[in-house]
């Protein structure tokens, strides 16, 4: 049995009412991490669980689990067991192990801001504990940070759900990229818990949802969710996210993000910038959801790294038989995993500090600084 603060268990228990599933949690009673496997969503719902940090940074490396809040969590949870595994083998070399772990996980993937924000901040309340009372009490800093991290995040984003379902009304069609609901973060969502908090408001709306090749996102996270909720969609390939907003067949478009930093240049998914040319050209208000732990407020665009990923990706497709090559296996290929969508296409940021609009590179560190 692992503690921590007993109002932090009580302010988890109160947020299992929004949690329509709960894809990555922190199992105190066994001290283990656990996350559901989204690689085999839709197709098998596969929890998995660990005491070793070196798992969780695999599962993301593999994107097991993904999402930049998600990461973010499972990044903190990670750092949380690493300082628990280096405190039982004694205090010699504690910092140091926590350091070398710390390195291991943000190691696993460059894009998304949330991994690194949450690694800071919990390797900082392990230090702070650490030099003031001594391993227990960093130990149990470490996994209360991680607990704080998750409360937030699925508080974050119900507020980017409330803040965010005023701008959507009942005959509205939304197109979202990509995958940003429970299984991208805590429980909740961003873009996609917009979209969840108006249908829970009873606002009669429906969702075009991107394939989001090559990792198949929209196909088969948004799909699982949607049908989950019972919001009415449509699923498209991502080169129909043109042609549905010329036909007019889109209201609005939301999108999440991985990092967004001072200018309001914002790294999501690859495809994403496309969607937001052909939101502009036909008039269609483009909107990024986001946490303000994925805003990088002391960065501009060229800290944005852009993570690149296997070719296998490109060359094949998970399916309900597994992975499936679509092409000869010695195609060359190449895989950026996220683009960048410059501000000007921006219509706003929908976040838990509420909405902000233009210009990005003033208003994005009044509503986030302040
Ligand atoms: C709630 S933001 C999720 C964000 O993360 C996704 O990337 P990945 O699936 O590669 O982790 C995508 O960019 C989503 O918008």
């Amino acid at each position: 049995m692992v503690d921590v603060d007993p109002s932090l268990r009580r302010e988890l228990e109160s947020l299992n009412r929004f949690l329509r599933v709960k894809p990555l949690y922190f199992d105190f009673d066994e001290g283990v991490f656990v996350w559901l496997d989204t690689r085999l969503i839709p197709f098998k719902e596969v929890y998995r669980r660990t005491a070793d940090y070196r798992r969780v940074a695999r599962a993301i490396v593999d994107m097991e689990i993904r999402g930049a809040p998600a990461i973010g969590v499972a990044a903190a949870y990670g750092l949380a067991l690493a300082a628990a595994e280096a405190a039982s083998r004694g205090g010699d070399g504690f910092m140091e192990a926590v350091s070398e772990a710390r390195r291991r996980i943000e190691s696993t993937r460059p894009t998304a801001y949330n991994l690194f924000w949450a690694t800071a901040s919990v390797y900082n309340a392990v230090a702070e504990a650490y030099r003031k009372s001594g391993l227990d009490a960093a130990v149990r800093a470490g996994l209360e940070e991680a607990t704080r991290i998750y409360v937030e995040d699925v508080k974050g984003n119900v507020e980017i759900g409330r803040v965010g379902s005023r701008l959507l009304e009942s005959g509205d069609t939304v197109l979202t990229h990509c995958n940003t609901g429970a299984l991208a973060t805590a429980g909740f969502g961003t873009a996609l818990g917009v979209i969840r908090y108006a249908w829970m408001e009873g606002k009669d709306i429906s969702v075009v949802t991107t394939e989001t090749r090559p990792v198949l996102q929209g196909a088969r996270l948004n799909v699982w969710e949607l049908r989950k909720e019972g919001i009415p969609f449509k699923l498209i390939v991502d080169s129909a996210a043109g042609l549905v907003m010329s036909r007019g067949m889109v209201s609005k478009a939301i999108v999440g993000a991985d990092r967004i930093v001072s200018t309001g240049h914002t790294a999501n998914k690859i495809g994403t910038y496309m969607v937001a040319l052909a939101a502009r050209r036909h008039g269609v208000p483009f909107y990024v959801a986001a946490p303000a732990s994925t805003f990088q407020l002391d960065a501009g665009p060229e800290a944005i790294v852009i993570e690149e990923r296997s070719p296998d990706e490109v060359r094949g497709v998970i399916s309900e038989a597994g992975y499936v090559r679509i092409t000869l296996g010695d195609v060359e290929a190449y895989n950026p995993s996220f683009d960048v969508t410059p501000p000007d296409l921006i219509t706003a940021f929908i976040t838990d500090r509420g909405v902000i609009e233009p210009p990005f590179d003033v208003n994005i560190k009044r509503a986030l600084e302040g």
